[in-house]
């Protein structure tokens, strides 16, 4: 594959095979985080090898984790229960799992751990978790409420009970519940109000805690009570990603295929498996859809939306602008690209003026892909249907899943280089 550019062939058949999307990010880097904190032998399966995972498997290991990576899906993970601080700054690309589970896990590190990323991480946000730090009495410091951040940490996490806003980010509030069980008294965590985008990821976070030997008591619907308990080993499996299964549910429906993932949309645990209800419901998808509970797929739902029998408006997606870089943007640009006037921006909504007699067309658009994989894996599901659609950067997909070209081709997607 060429580094800089793919242009994707439209089939002229169906869709039709076997594809199992990869490991999901989020459960991934949970899982190796908390069996780095843990004492003992972690065997995590079914894992996703990208960028995001390796970034934080090399940083457990710059904190003196051992982590082995016996095949393809499996990490085996033995940690001592507490993480050293690391001999120079953690890089964490533009990992936002990593970076904020990191910053907070540091906390527990008895030295100072810099947190640092690529240059779009240090454009994502991460002040409101430093500041919930600070108020747990941990000394961490972000000058440009960005990364890179650093923590001087003194052996255990900080105690009491702290409020934190998520309204730009659910990740705080996950980074948060995983450092708290090393601390040496129960810590209490409080959303500001009572609403939360992705909460689905906090069930995730709870979910893997549960799986560690964390114990946590629900409060109320806005409040985490989480006892001091540390982490044991555990062995633990990994289900495939759900924000990578939409690109293949939309490929399915896209094409009128049929794609096997091998796993039925119900058995997913992670929130972008909502989509699917969404996915199957082209080309007669809703006239608003509310995407804060579900918000990597949106990528994926505006493309297919530009193929719908009527006009979309995504709301509840304010935090796609804080994402590997402004979703929102970069959807609107790409769309107008292929067509002027396809997608809108009104205010924080996006618009996508629904055109089906787009499929079949032949446009030549390049999209700008921002180094973002889901714009780059989104765009392509648009050359399934139009031809001379050019993906950049295309190998920015490796971020959550290195193999999607690869899937695309091995369903008879062919490529023009
Ligand atoms: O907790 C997680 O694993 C994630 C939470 C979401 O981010 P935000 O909470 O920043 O919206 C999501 O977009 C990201 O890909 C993964
Ligand atoms: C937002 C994403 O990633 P992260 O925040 O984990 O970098 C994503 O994978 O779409």
């Amino acid at each position: 594959m060429n580094a800089d550019r793919v242009t994707v062939v439209p089939p002229a058949h169906a869709l039709n095979g076997q594809v199992s999307p990869p490991g999901s990010k989020s459960i991934t880097n949970r899982a190796l985080l908390l069996a780095g904190l843990s004492k003992g032998k972690s065997r995590l399966t079914g894992a996703l090898k990208s960028d995001d995972t390796k970034h934080m498997a090399n940083a457990l290991r710059a904190m003196g984790v051992t982590v082995h990576e016996p095949d393809e899906t499996t990490f085996v993970v033995t940690g001592t229960g507490r993480l050293e601080a690391p001999s120079g700054p953690l890089f964490l690309g533009n990992a936002g799992t990593a970076t904020r589970f990191l910053t907070a896990a540091a906390a527990s590190v008895d030295g100072t751990v810099t947190v640092d990323g690529d240059e779009h991480m240090r454009k994502r946000p991460i002040g409101p978790l430093v500041d919930a730090l600070k108020r747990l009495g941990i000394d961490a410091e972000a000058p440009t409420g960005c990364p890179p951040v650093t923590i001087s940490g003194n052996g255990h996490f900080g105690t009491g009970r702290v409020e934190i806003d998520a309204g730009l980010s659910s990740q705080y509030v996950s980074a948060l519940l995983m450092a708290a069980p090393l601390a040496p008294e129960p810590v209490t965590i409080a959303l500001t109000g009572t609403e939360i985008g992705a909460r689905g990821y906090i069930t995730l976070t709870l979910d893997a805690m549960a799986a560690f030997g964390a114990r946590v008591e629900q409060v109320d619907q806005a409040t985490w009570k989480v006892l001091p308990t540390g982490y044991q080993a555990a062995d633990f499996h990994i289900e495939p990603d759900a924000s990578a299964a939409t690109y293949l549910w939309a490929a399915e429906k896209l094409t009128g295929g049929r794609i096997d993932i091998g796993t039925p949309a119900e058995k997913f645990t992670q929130p972008d498996a909502k989509a699917y209800d969404v996915i199957a419901a082209f080309p007669h998808m809703p006239a608003e859809i509310d995407g804060s509970q579900m918000q990597d797929a949106i990528p994926t739902l505006a493309v297919l939306a530009a193929f719908n029998e009527n006009p979309v408006r995504f709301t509840g997606i304010e935090n796609l602008r804080v994402k590997e870089c402004d979703r929102t943007r970069a959807l609107s640009l790409g769309l107008n690209n292929i067509r002027a006037g396809l997608a809108e921006e009104d205010g924080d909504d996006l618009i996508v003026h629904a055109n089906p007699a787009l499929a079949g067309q032949s446009l030549s658009a390049e999209i700008d892909t921002f180094a973002d994989h889901r714009i780059a894996m989104c765009f392509a599901l648009a050359g399934l249907k139009i031809s001379g659609i050019t993906i950049l950067d295309p190998l920015c997909v490796g971020k959550t899943y290195p193999g999607y070209w690869d899937a695309l081709a091995a369903l008879g997607v062919e490529y023009k280089t």
